[in-house]
């Protein structure tokens, strides 16, 4: 039975389809990352899967169970794109304030280290900079000890340190059997961090797959660039390392060379366009 099933999801408000068909399903213990353009539908199918809104057709099961579940949402964690918290009290309360909404919550002060925040405990949230106020809400969103994780762009606003120190998180949870579904902008991160990817685009799901095989990346034609003293020289091939042996072969000299394949930016923008 996988984590979460999504099934010719649809839901509409008003004359805005913000849903129109949507299907994936998410394994147990795999990150699994919803990539779009702004208001593809990711948000609002977050929040149906998250029990807070109700879908207008087609199926959505959580955990083998209804996404509302009283008992389930005590085993899913949840961080969202704006959580509020209170400016006066300090990280060290919120996190602990937090923690006692859970039967088996982690320890307040192994979550403050482990989101990066150590040090930082005593601190008011209304003095956190931007990306400090990001970890708190993932603190947040793992101090109950959850199966099942839900971000909505996680690192919007880390500096690139952070962004790799929440990345590390993230894969030692998944390590840890935690099941996470996550939207993001950041191609990179879908790459590094995501074992399969969907991408969403106007309501519907219009790719799957790893992110190594997404659109057919894995059999699109590469790009050999090298410079000569006539210029620059581009080949476009199906087999780079054929065509590389054969220019070495034939006595060329391949200054500043360069072989690439499309990245996952390039055929997220061209499914996307
Ligand atoms: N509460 C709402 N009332 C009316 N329309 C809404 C509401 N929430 C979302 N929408 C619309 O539904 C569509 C899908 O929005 P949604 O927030 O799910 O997209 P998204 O993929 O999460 O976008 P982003 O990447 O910008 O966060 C958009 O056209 C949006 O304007």
């Amino acid at each position: 039975m996988p984590a979460l099933v999504v099934e010719h999801l649809a839901k509409s408000y008003g004359a805005v389809r913000a849903i129109r068909d949507a299907t994936f399903t998410v394994e147990h213990g795999e990150i699994f990352a919803l990539l779009g353009p702004n208001g593809a539908g990711k948000t609002t199918t977050l929040e149906i899967l998250e029990g807070f809104r109700r879908a207008d057709s087609g199926r959505a099961e959580v955990l083998g169970g209804e996404p509302a579940d009283r008992e389930l949402r005590a085993r899913t964690g949840l961080v969202l794109q704006d959580i509020a918290v209170e400016p006066y009290l300090t990280v060290r309360e919120t996190i602990a304030r937090d923690a006692g909404y859970y039967p088996r919550p982690r320890q307040v002060d192994e979550v403050i280290e482990l989101v990066g925040l150590r040090g930082l405990g005593r601190r008011k949230v209304k003095a956190l900079s931007g990306g400090q106020k990001r970890r708190l809400d993932l603190a947040l969103g793992i101090i109950g000890d959850p199966s099942l994780l839900f971000l909505d762009e996680p690192t919007t606003g880390f500096d690139p340190g952070a962004r790799r120190d929440a990345w590390q998180l993230v894969r030692g949870l998944r390590d840890a059997g935690m099941t996470i579904l996550l939207t993001t902008h950041y191609m990179e991160e879908a790459q590094e961090l995501a074992d399969r990817v969907a991408v969403m685009s106007g309501g519907r799901i219009v790719a799957e797959g790893t992110p190594a095989t997404l659109g057919g990346r894995d059999a699109a034609k590469s790009h050999i660039r090298y410079v000569t003293p006539d210029g620059p020289v581009t080949i476009e091939t199906a087999d780079p390392t054929e065509t590389l042996r054969d220019l070495l072969h034939r006595g060329v000299v391949l200054h500043g060379l360069t072989v690439t394949r499309p990245s996952l930016e390039d055929v997220y923008l061209e499914l996307t366009s």
